[in-house]
């Protein structure tokens, strides 16, 4: 049987079976997603992690191109208790080494106690412990990734729904989910994919409706370029974001970001609406969050567990963010609503700024 280990920044080392080969590091993350196995594996915001389930069996409805996010799988590993062949089988076509047959009960416990921790991967006929052990040894924290959003955005300016009649999105690719794109295609948008350190300059030729950070992996203090965006466009453009694109603004706006413990990783995540009362279930992925969001933003939702900001709304500017993922994919269709206020917000503006002043 294959060897497989996982050592733990804490010291421990897992021993489980391998299904996948290769040897990787990554920060050690769980998801309590029970299905969308496809969606998470390639949401490109699990870039330099590693992802636990912890659902026990994982691939039970097969493996799918069109329920993948993005066009490569982003965990640098992953582990379940089980993999079925289909998913063990892509993810070593991928590259991607993956292990079962461990007690993931043991890894989430482990991360909910100590935080999402480094770790390093080791799965091959002949690797020992400490193979995965050198790996964690060269693992470095999430917040030393500087150049993530490279890793996993367009490189150059891409059109879609360029005959679509709606409004006009420059949406900034720090690693966006296909869904997200799908979902603003699907309303009549013009979606303009931008690289994740589009200049001002780029952003202007294209007098967007309004400005949309995607999602994306990482710490948001390492997107100065998208940072810089939102400062340059939020008084003339309307403005939205997605989990990352939450932070990027905050962090343009005055506000500040920080690391959660373990984070929210999972499908059921229940948020609050302060003004309705409602609460929705929601998809989320994410480590960091907006700790302050400063004068100009309020905090209009909550995350029922924690309470910790969830939507976020301008004060002055027109701006709408979500922390959680509107767009499903895996998950809950409860908040696919946030595009159509987005894209009311963006032709509201349109509307306004088509009819000169002095009329
Ligand atoms: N899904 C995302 O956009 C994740 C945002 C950010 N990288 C975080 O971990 O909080």
């Amino acid at each position: 049987m294959t060897e497989a280990y996982v050592a733990l920044e804490d010291g421990r080392v897992l021993e489980g079976r391998g299904r996948a080969p290769g040897t990787a590091r990554g920060e050690l993350v769980f998801t309590t997603a029970y299905t969308g196995y496809e969606e998470s594996l390639t949401d490109p915001s699990y870039e330099e992690q590693v992802l636990t389930f912890s659902y026990p069996l994982i691939g039970n409805y097969g493996v799918r191109e069109e329920r993948f996010e993005d066009d490569r799988v982003h965990p640098r590993a992953a582990i379940a208790k089980e993999f079925t062949a289909d998913v063990a089988e892509w993810l070593e076509s991928e590259g991607v080494p993956a292990i079962d047959h461990l007690d993931t009960r043991e890894v989430v416990t482990e991360i909910r106690d100590g935080g999402a921790m480094k770790c390093g991967i080791a799965v091959g006929e002949d690797v020992t412990e400490e193979d995965a052990i050198a790996e964690l040894e060269q693992c470095e924290a999430m917040s030393e990734h500087t150049e993530i959003g490279a890793q996993v955005s367009v490189d150059e300016h891409e059109v879609y729904g360029a005959d679509n009649e709606g409004v006009d999105v420059a949406l900034v690719d720090c690693g966006a989910k296909g869904s997200i794109v799908d979902s603003l295609l699907a309303r009549d948008a013009t979606v303009h994919v931008l690289p994740h350190d589009a200049a001002v300059a780029d952003v202007e030729s294209l007098d967007p409706d309004v400005l949309f950070i995607s999602n994306g992996p990482g710490d948001p203090v390492n997107y100065e370029e998208a940072i810089a965006l939102v400062e340059a466009f939020v008084e003339d453009t309307p403005v939205a974001g997605i989990c990352l694109g939450q932070q990027i603004v905050a962090e343009a706006l005055g506000g500040t970001t920080e690391k959660m413990d373990f984070g929210h990783r999972g499908v059921n995540q229940p948020v609050l609406d302060l003004e309705t009362g409602q609460v929705v279930m929601t998809t989320q992925n994410h480590g960091y969050t907006v700790a302050d969001p400063g004068e100009h933003l309020e905090v209009t939702q909550i995350n029922v567990n924690d309470d910790t900001p969830e939507g976020i709304d301008g004060i002055e500017y027109d701006v709408i963010t979500r922390q959680y993922h509107p767009e499903a994919n895996p998950g809950p269709e409860d908040t696919l609503d946030f595009f159509d206020d987005v894209l009311a917000m963006a032709s509201e503006r349109a509307d306004a700024r088509a009819v000169p002043a002095d009329d």
